[in-house]
């Protein structure tokens, strides 16, 4: 197992020598700055974990593009500065940097810091380091996210980082990567955490009511307003409001976002004032941005609004070892909820381990939920239905066991089409013939009913 690794960018000699001299530095394994030479490149070069930087100069180029740069999230940053105002800097503390320290410099507090995170990433590498692919001893959480991978440390990291921050931000992955559990692990590590979360998806918006979903109404303000209704900006007054499947919005809706994101404003349909939304935005889609912006299914202007942190989630085939871990940590669940001690045997480890999960978490959740109804004491190869998705349609009962509750094949049919239309809820519904609204009320008691 190797150390952490720190990089120092320090020109004052006494705080470098003074720096040098702590026991905490001298643990990691060091990498100092040459002159000459943008510090940012050689900082993304050599992959440190921590970087010490002197903040000595307004027209430090590689501090402006540290703003827009992916290690602004991935490297724990102690900037030095003399305490002179600088615009860049607050920037980059507004975005969640790390610390910053102004002289005179306290070492002891330093040293502390230096220490804290040496033993945090120490053990998160103990932890991805000897653990084998299906050896599940060790498991991390962090907030509502299971998992050990260095993938995972690694965004458990820029969670900790945005959620202190007050900027809004968009999660990009895969449907079933856990989109949802990280907007709401945001939220549990924020300073709005005591306030409401609220969670509404974007794609299920019907295009008569979304003014009132959004931003609420009075009685009287249309026919069928019996009473006055809240929005999910006024529900998630203090807290954090989150739009998932922001992409799945009708464009043209999406300028009714745009607007209170830019003024904070908004109107309760037929009431005589504006009211100020005082939430934080988190949004989510699965679709790859740019793409989305140059196909007209996003605005470009609401991108900017909602991506002041584009927060990416690796597919769980990324996550090296975690697809077992979690296996285990959802039929832990599975058997406390009915007092069982099914177990997975070391093949339906391994074939757990092979298997790519193009479904993601949602997937390998369902598969084990469909194993454990299946097996007996202990789940073998064969409960593991995967792949199913690329069966033939010669026979259309094929699939489908025997005996099997009637409840738990339509959980099965919805699933299973959800991941064909890649998460879209509306075009499932369409297509299995039911309302949005029914596919919702399914979805979330299957959610409810079932683990975690
Ligand atoms: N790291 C994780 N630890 C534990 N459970 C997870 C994790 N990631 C996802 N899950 C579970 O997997 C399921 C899918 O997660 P979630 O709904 O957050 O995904 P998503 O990316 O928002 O999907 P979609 O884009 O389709 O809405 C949920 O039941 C969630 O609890």
């Amino acid at each position: 197992m190797t150390s952490p690794k720190l990089f120092m960018h320090v020109q004052d000699p006494l705080l470098a020598s003074n720096l040098l001299s702590l026991n905490s530095v001298r643990q990691y394994e060091l990498n100092i700055s040459h002159q000459y030479e943008n510090w940012l490149d050689q900082l993304t070069t050599t992959k440190c974990d921590v970087a010490l930087v002197e903040i000595n100069s307004l027209d430090d180029a590689a501090l402006k593009e540290l703003i827009n740069s992916p290690a602004l999230h991935q490297i724990e940053f102690l900037f030095f500065s003399t305490g002179e105002p600088d615009p860049i800097l607050d920037r980059l503390m507004k975005k969640g940097a790390g610390f910053h320290y102004r002289a005179p410099y306290n070492l002891k507090l330093i040293e502390s810091s230096l220490e804290d995170l040496f033993a945090e990433l120490n053990l998160s590498q103990y932890l991805t380091g000897t653990k084998t692919s299906t050896q599940t001893s060790y498991l991390d959480q962090f907030g509502l996210l299971v998992g050990s991978s260095s993938a995972m440390h690694h965004l458990y990291r820029t969670i900790r980082k945005v959620a202190v921050t007050k900027a809004n931000a968009l999660i990009i992955g895969e449907s079933g990567t856990g989109k949802e559990l990280i907007a709401n692990t945001l939220h549990v590590f924020s300073q709005r955490a005591e306030s409401p979360f609220v969670a509404i998806n974007c794609g299920a918006l019907s295009p008569e009511l979304i003014d009132s979903e959004l931003f609420g109404h009075i009685k009287g303000a249309f026919t069928g307003a019996h009473k006055d209704h809240q929005g999910v900006f006024e529900q998630a007054e203090g807290g954090t409001l989150f739009l998932d499947e922001v992409t799945e919005m009708p464009y043209e809706h999406q300028v009714k976002l745009l607007r209170v994101l830019e003024s904070g404003e908004y109107k309760p349909v037929g009431a005589p004032q504006v009211k100020i939304a005082n939430v934080r935005i988190i949004a989510a889609t699965n679709r790859i941005p740019s793409d989305a912006i140059r196909d007209e299914i996003l605005r470009e202007d609401l991108y900017f609004r909602l991506a002041q942190f584009p927060i990416l989630v690796p597919n769980l085939k990324d996550r090296e070892g975690d697809a077992c871990g979690l296996a285990q940590h959802f039929l832990a669940y599975r058997n406390t909820q009915d007092g069982q001690h099914k177990q997975l045997s070391a093949s339906s480890l391994d074939k757990i381990n092979h298997y790519h999960w193009p479904g993601n978490v949602r997937e390998l959740k369902h598969a084990i939920e469909r194993a454990y109804i299946m097996a007996d004491e202990t789940i073998q190869p064969e409960h593991i239905i995967i792949n199913t998705m690329n069966r033939t349609n010669e026979d259309k009962t094929a699939g489908i066991p025997m005996g099997m509750r009637l409840d738990d094949i339509e959980k099965i049919v919805i699933l299973k089409t959800l991941k064909k239309n890649n998460g879209n809820r509306t075009d499932t519904a369409h297509q299995l013939g039911i309302s949005v609204k029914t596919l919702y009320n399914k979805l979330d008691k299957y959610e409810s009913v079932h683990l975690l």
